[in-house]
Order: C-alpha cells, then sequence, then structure tokens
C-alpha cells in the first residue's frame, strides 16, 4: 500500500475480532474494512495497538492480523499503520521487518513497559534499532504513558531524532499533557513531523493546539460523527465542535461480532453494555441523526 495522502484525519485503532473461545477471527475482517470506509468515513487504521490488544497477541497472531489487514484494505484504506512494539528488541524488530514485506504505509512502537528506558537515549536507542529493520517504511512514536509507565517527554525525545531515525514522521501522542503536546508541535520540525493525538475525550483541545489529526478506539463508531466535528473545526464553527466532542461516548454499534477480549482484559458486563446503548441512543446529534 503506498500511501498517496498524508496521514491526517482520523485514523480507527482497530479492535481485534475473535472468536468466542478466544482465537483470533480473520474472516469478519472484510466486512469490518467496509464498515469503518461506508458507515464510519474512516480509511486509516492502527493494527495490532492497545485496542487490538496487540501485546496480548503472540507473533504469530499478529503476522497473520496485519496481512489480513493489508489484503482486505487493499484498494479500500488509504494508511495502515501497523503497530510493531513488543517488550523483545528481537521481536519487534521481527515484526518491523514483516510490515515492510507485507507494504505497510507505516508502523508505530510503544516504548518497552516491563524494563523500562529512563531517558531519552535509551528510548531511542530502542526506537531505532526497530525502525532501520524497516528503512523505507515511515515510523511513529507511539507515546502512551499511562500504558507503559515511559513518561520521557516527547519534546525532549525530538531533539535530532531524524539523525538517529531517517524514517521518523511523527508521533502517536496518546496523552493529557497537552503543554508536551504544544511544545512538540512548536518545535521547528511542525512542518514535517505528523501528530495524531490518542485521548478522543479532548481531541477538540489538540486540534485547536495543531494535531494533525487522531488515532483512537472511538473512531471505529463514531468516526462518522467525529468527521464532523473535524469539519466543524476546520470552517471554523468551534461552538458546533464542542458540542460533538462532548458526546463522543463509546460503545459499539457496528453489528460486527467482535468476541471477547483476551485475559488479563474482561468482557463488559450485559447491563454496562445495556447502559451504554441507552445513552447513545438517548443522544440528540448536532447533525439531528
Ligand atoms: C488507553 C487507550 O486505549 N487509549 C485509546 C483511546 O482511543 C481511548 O480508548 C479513548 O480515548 C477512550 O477513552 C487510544 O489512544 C489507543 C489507541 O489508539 C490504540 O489502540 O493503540
Amino acid at each position: 500500500m503506498t500511501p498517496r495522502k498524508k496521514l491526517e484525519g482520523l485514523v480507527a485503532a482497530t479492535v481485534t475480532p475473535m472468536t468466542p473461545d478466544g482465537r483470533i477471527n480473520l474472516s469478519v475482517i472484510h466486512q469490518y474494512v467496509d464498515y469503518l470506509v461506508s458507515e464510519q468515513n474512516v480509511k486509516n487504521i492502527f493494527v495490532n495497538g492497545t485496542t487490538g490488544e496487540g501485546l496480548s497477541l503472540s507473533i504469530q497472531e499478529r503476522k497473520q492480523l496485519a496481512e489480513e489487514w493489508m489484503c482486505q484494505g487493499k484498494d479500500k484504506l488509504d494508511h495502515v499503520i501497523i503497530h510493531v512494539g513488543a517488550l523483545s528488541l528481537l521481536e519487534s524488530q521481527e515484526l518491523a521487518r514483516h510490515a515492510a514485506a507485507i507494504g505497510a504505509s507505516g508502523i508505530a512502537v510503544i516504548a518497552p513497559s516491563f524494563f523500562k528506558p529512563t531517558n531519552k537515549d535509551e528510548l531511542l536507542g530502542f526506537l531505532q534499532k526497530v525502525a532501520s529493520e524497516a528503512p523505507t517504511v515511515p515510523f511513529y512514536y507511539y507515546h502512551i504513558p499511562a500504558m507503559t509507565g515511559v513518561k520521557i517527554r516527547v519534546e525532549e525525545l525530538l531533539d535530532g531524532i531524524r539523525e538517529q531515525i531517517p524514517t521518523f514522521q511523527g508521533v502517536k501522542f496518546s496523552d493529557t499533557d497537552l503543554l508536551d503536546l504544544a511544545q512538540c508541535i512548536n518545535k521547528k520540525e511542525r512542518e514535517q513531523f505528523v501528530f495524531l493525538y490518542g485521548v478522543d475525550e479532548q481531541l477538540l483541545s489538540a486540534l485547536a493546539i495543531g494535531a494533525n489529526g487522531a488515532v483512537g478506539s472511538t473512531y471505529n463508531y463514531l468516526g462518522r460523527k467525529t468527521n464532523l466535528m473535524l469539519q466543524a473545526f476546520a470552517k471554523p464553527d468551534l461552538a458546533l465542535a464542542r458540542k460533538y466532542q462532548t458526546k463522543a461516548v463509546m460503545t459499539s454499534v457496528s453489528g460486527i461480532p467482535m468476541g471477547p477480549p483476551r485475559l488479563p482484559l474482561v468482557g463488559a458486563s450485559e447491563e454496562f453494555i445495556a447502559k451504554a446503548k441507552a445513552k447513545l441512543e438517548s443522544i440528540v446529534w448536532p447533525d439531528g441523526d
């Protein structure tokens, strides 16, 4: 997949479909792609990330999923970014080589989170060794300190990053520290780097700071609504944009059987699902839908 367009706008962090007995379910991915494109107007995806339970999957499963998303997304999706981060550097490198071989439009890497890098140089060293295994594939750092416990400021990481990682393209920024985001965006590299925000609930604030777009779980089922918010913001109609943002409730509405999560995650209770559905149905969206 050779992207013709710059990566911006919404990127759906895909769920990994599973069968009721907990195996990956590749058979619904074609339906999932069509749903995203036709129902949610979302043509970029982020595979095997947090939402996709990437770190709970085996390397083999991650490769199979990446291949299936690439295959089903061909000629339908603009960008398929594969998350290839892992605790083991060797596994991460293997996944990076695989993503390159199947033609992914980008790879992303999370900081290792058991033995953690304690400073910028250690983190950069890890990222560089993964990125260099896919020397022609755009590379994104996936910053999500609430999950990894690695709190190295991105602003600090960006200094001189292209010298070490020539393919460095940008950051998937999943943190509420908007000061760090703002300082990243103010850097002279602003024109070249892409900042994709990952806390869906406060996307509007990140857009105001200058984020290029967003990667998140809610764009799987609220992509169309959030696209309206992006349009309102671009106009600019901030009052309208705020209405969309505050109504970004999360629940699954696609009707595609995604199965249960994998332990240690557990499925939502029937009661929770019923309440979430009722809440979603009770909302009157600004477009009257
Ligand atoms: C911790 C977490 O899962 N964060 C989500 C958000 O999209 C999050 O689900 C959303 O803001 C709702 O809380 C994304 O940042 C994660 C993501 O994009 C991914 O799946 O890799």
